[in-house]
């Protein structure tokens, strides 16, 4: 059984794979304090919990917290049993290839994010992608990660107007009835949320300019859907991309090493 392991800078998502479909899922806070037995406990109980009765043979690592990664390893180590792969480390193998700056360092949630949807659409791609970040991958028609955008996510942007000005408070993001705001969270609501309205379309439509094609968007991230019900943004919503990315490097290192 394959246990994906998915670190963002602010949750990390775990889920188990039985080569058919998710058996289930998790998440908790990002912390690379949390040692190896404190995940296998808890891993353990939400298990027992939910009534699944399966041994873990192989582990695959997305990380964009490189710290986190050291006691992940210790978890495979000392209760799977296991050597996981991490996305990014050189001896684990991608389906697809990479044409960025020499040098860069491309986010290996945005690497997964691409193998996911080459194997599900095709090529000529943008992934929009809801978490720390709100980033753009523009996958080319081979399937190749060619660059993207990187903006601040939106409980970010939101955060950050909370911390910097005396005066605004700390507001959910949610769809605002009106843009012009009667009062200080509903301006504030307004402005991020019709912000990031237009972030997306402009840089979609950007990006596509500069392809000069047409290019399915597929956004994904747990904010996708209330930009989704306002205007028809994106191709598709899944949930479950990066997870389905974990799978499928999963299955061509096996493969093919
Ligand atoms: N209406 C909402 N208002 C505020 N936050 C929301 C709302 N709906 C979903 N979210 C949040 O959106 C986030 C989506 O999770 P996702 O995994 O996409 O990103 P993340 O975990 O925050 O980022 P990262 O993957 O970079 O750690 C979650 O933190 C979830 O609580
Ligand atoms: C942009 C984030 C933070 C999004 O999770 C992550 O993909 C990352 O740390 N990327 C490194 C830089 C890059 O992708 O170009
Ligand atoms: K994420």
């Amino acid at each position: 059984m394959l246990l994906t392991i998915d670190c963002g800078n602010t949750n990390t998502g775990f889920a188990i794979w039985d080569g058919t479909s998710f058996l289930a899922s998790w998440r908790c806070a990002t912390q690379h304090q949390r040692t190896a037995d404190e995940y296998y406990v808890w891993l353990q109980t939400l298990m027992h919990l939910h009534r699944i009765d399966v041994t873990i043979t192989d582990v695959i690592i997305s990380s964009t917290v490189p710290r986190v990664v050291l006691n992940l390893r210790v978890l495979c180590d000392r209760y799977f049993d296991t050597r996981p792969y991490v996305v990014g480390k050189p001896d684990t193998l991608l389906p697809v290839d990479v044409r960025v700056d020499a040098g860069t360092q491309v986010g290996p949630d945005r690497l997964v994010n691409t193998v996911a949807g080459w194997d599900r659409h095709g090529g000529d791609l943008i992934l929009v992608d809801f978490g720390t970040a709100t980033t753009f991958d523009v996958v080319d028609t081979d399937g190749a990660y060619i660059g993207g955008v990187i903006a601040p996510g939106v409980n970010l942007s939101l955060e950050a107007l909370h911390m910097a000005a005396a005066a605004l408070p700390h507001v959910d993001i949610t769809q605002p009835q009106r843009v012009i705001g009667t009062n200080t969270v509903a301006c504030m609501q307004s402005g991020i949320f019709w912000g990031y309205v237009g972030l997306i379309k402009e840089t979609s439509a950007r990006i596509r300019a500069e392809r000069g094609r047409a290019m399915k968007t597929v956004a994904t991230g747990g904010l996708a859907p209330l930009f989704q019900q306002a205007e028809d943004l994106f191709d598709s919503y899944e949930e479950d991309l990066t997870m389905h990315g974990l799978t499928v490097i999963h299955r061509f290192n096996k493969e093919n090493t």
